[in-house]
């Protein structure tokens, strides 16, 4: 289990969070809405360790240090290396490492893809390129911030298929940052609701163990839920 205690967070004068707390237990996904600038990143970067709370606790009970795997909304990939070497990127390009990253290419249908450059790609081809070299490090715990946002509609749905089928296969954390409700309710076990700095709610989501969950009425009704959710937190004003 991961947990955030009492946790605070300034950027010199700037109170960024205030008494953050929550906790996720292992395999279990989350994601977290809310206002920009409400302090959805930051919570990320702390679980991340690139920062470190001002005050309060984070504690996790894995019986191993946790490996992290973080993908954002930009795919970061070296433009000089081709898609199977950016996919390889820090580790020993040795034989079974390799096929290991064609096997993933192939779970994100860009094998064919291998061998070409990042500029010869699509948006979201790079950005499945991007999560194959998240997932080849073996996370415990995958961060997502707006990993979806600069997509298209029909690249957005796969790439959040393909999330979700991820983290079952191998039975990972994951934690998310969406401006995205339909999103956060496709890809979050449950769901936090941010105002300025503070969490407001947690709404738990029936509808994520439904397969095909966007077809079903309960997606419809917790997508309903969080908005609520998000006007009562004032994002709309
Ligand atoms: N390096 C920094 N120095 C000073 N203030 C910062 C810094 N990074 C973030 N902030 C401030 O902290 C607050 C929370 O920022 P954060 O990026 O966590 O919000 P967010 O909810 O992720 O926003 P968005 O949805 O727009 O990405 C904001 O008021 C922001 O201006």
């Amino acid at each position: 289990m991961i947990s955030l205690q009492n946790v605070d967070l300034w950027y010199g004068s700037e109170h960024a969070l205030d008494n953050i707390n929550f906790s996720i237990d292992r395999g279990e996904t989350l994601a977290i809405v809310g206002a920009s600038g409400c302090g959805k990143t930051s919570i990320l970067y702390l679980l991340a360790d690139l920062l470190k709370p001002t005050s309060g606790n984070i504690s996790n009970t894995y019986n191993k240090p946790m490996k992290k795997g973080l993908l954002f909304q930009t795919d970061m990939l070296l433009p000089w290396k081709n898609i199977l070497n950016n996919t390889l990127l820090g580790l020993k390009n040795n034989k079974r490492k390799k096929e290991e990253a064609m096997d993933l290419l192939k779970m994100y249908n860009i094998q064919d893809q291998a061998y070409k450059y990042p500029s010869q790609l699509s948006g979201g081809q790079r950005q499945r390129a991007a999560l194959a070299r998240t997932i080849l490090n073996s996370p415990d715990l995958l961060l997502l911030d707006e990993p979806t946002s600069a997509l298209d509609e029909i690249s957005k749905e796969l790439l959040q298929n393909q999330l979700k089928e991820t983290a079952d296969l191998f039975g990972l954390t994951l934690i998310l940052v969406t401006h995205n409700i339909e999103e956060a309710v496709y890809l979050g076990k449950s769901i936090l609701i941010m105002e300025q700095k503070k969490i407001i709610k947690k709404i738990d989501n029936p509808s994520y163990s439904i397969n095909n969950s966007r077809s079903d009425p309960s997606f419809f009704e917790v997508c309903c839920q969080v908005r609520q959710s998000l006007k009562e937190a004032n994002v709309y004003e």
